[in-house]
């Protein structure tokens, strides 16, 4: 479990997220036990471990999108800057306005190009045509994808290809200027050089984004991020935990934990 000693290894002034005492219930099945967790803002934090541990779960509780599952339930403490994420009187809208998320397949609307990006700035407010324009540019150039979409912003989305697709689905997800950027195993539908492509998008994005990322390439964790949250399961009652917590060099070159180093050098999950 992380302790605060294992929170204290980020400079705790730059927090983004701060995740205190969390378990997390699909019924009665915990999934999740006892996380606590800082995510520096404007960094890349990477959440690693095997299969079923939890990283999804944990990563989805941060926008509330497991709301969607009636069984689920949280307990503990997340925040978001002074925002707490579960308060009953947080609106859940204008939290996924600043928890951006982009899923495991590119999921691109079945409309255009531009529409898939002015899609969520105009669930927001009226945006007057120019710039919404301005708009619609700026997010497809910061996802590196403006080049090859420019002469065609009215064609149906559904015509990109995978790693277009992925970068369209990031132009959307900033589309609405959020703070913090989710990302669920982004790359795991990608050949190799969309992926790269991906990775130094996620390199670019940072200076202006908290991102988090769910991955289970060992090669991207430790290209992609700069603090590494390792997440095993309980042995006993299944439930996933936090094991380790740090920067992402100490944890690739130099474990504190023994399932760590197993797990990050392929000899364990
Ligand atoms: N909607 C759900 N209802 C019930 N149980 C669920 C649900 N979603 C996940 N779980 C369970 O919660 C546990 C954690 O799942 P989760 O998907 O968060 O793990 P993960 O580490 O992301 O796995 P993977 O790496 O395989 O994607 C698993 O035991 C899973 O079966």
């Amino acid at each position: 479990m992380a302790t605060e000693k294992e929170t204290a290894t980020q400079d705790t002034a730059t927090m983004a997220l701060r995740i205190r005492d969390v378990n997390l219930y699909y019924g009665a099945f915990r999934a999740v036990k006892g996380v606590n967790l800082d995510v520096s803002s404007r960094a890349v934090t990477a959440i690693i471990g095997p299969s079923g541990c939890g990283k999804s779960t944990l990563l989805r509780t941060i926008n509330r999108i497991n709301d969607r599952v009636p069984s689920f339930r949280v307990e503990g403490s997340v925040k978001l800057h002074d925002l707490d994420i579960y308060a009953p009187t947080t609106d859940v809208v204008d939290l996924r306005r600043r928890v951006g998320m982009v899923f495991q397949r590119p999921n691109p609307f079945p409309q255009s190009i531009f529409e898939n990006v002015a899609f969520g700035p105009q669930l927001y407010g009226r945006i007057p045509k120019p710039q919404l324009n301005d708009l619609v540019e700026e997010c497809l150039r910061a996802a590196a994808l403006w080049d090859d979409v420019k002469d065609k912003l009215h064609q149906s989305a559904l015509g990109l290809s995978g790693g277009q697709q992925q970068r369209l689905c990031v132009a959307r997800a900033i589309a609405t200027q959020p703070e913090v950027l989710l990302m669920d195993e982004p790359a795991s539908a990608l050949d190799p050089i969309s992926t790269l492509r991906l990775e130094e998008l996620i390199l670019d994005l940072k200076q202006q984004y908290t991102i988090v990322i769910v991955t289970h390439n060992m090669q991207q964790a430790a290209r992609a991020s700069d603090y590494t949250v390792m997440m095993s399961m309980d042995t006993a009652d299944r439930a996933g935990h936090v094991i380790e917590i740090g920067q992402t060099k100490q944890i690739f070159t130099n474990p504190r934990e023994p399932q760590t180093e197993a797990y990050v050098t392929g000899r364990f999950g």
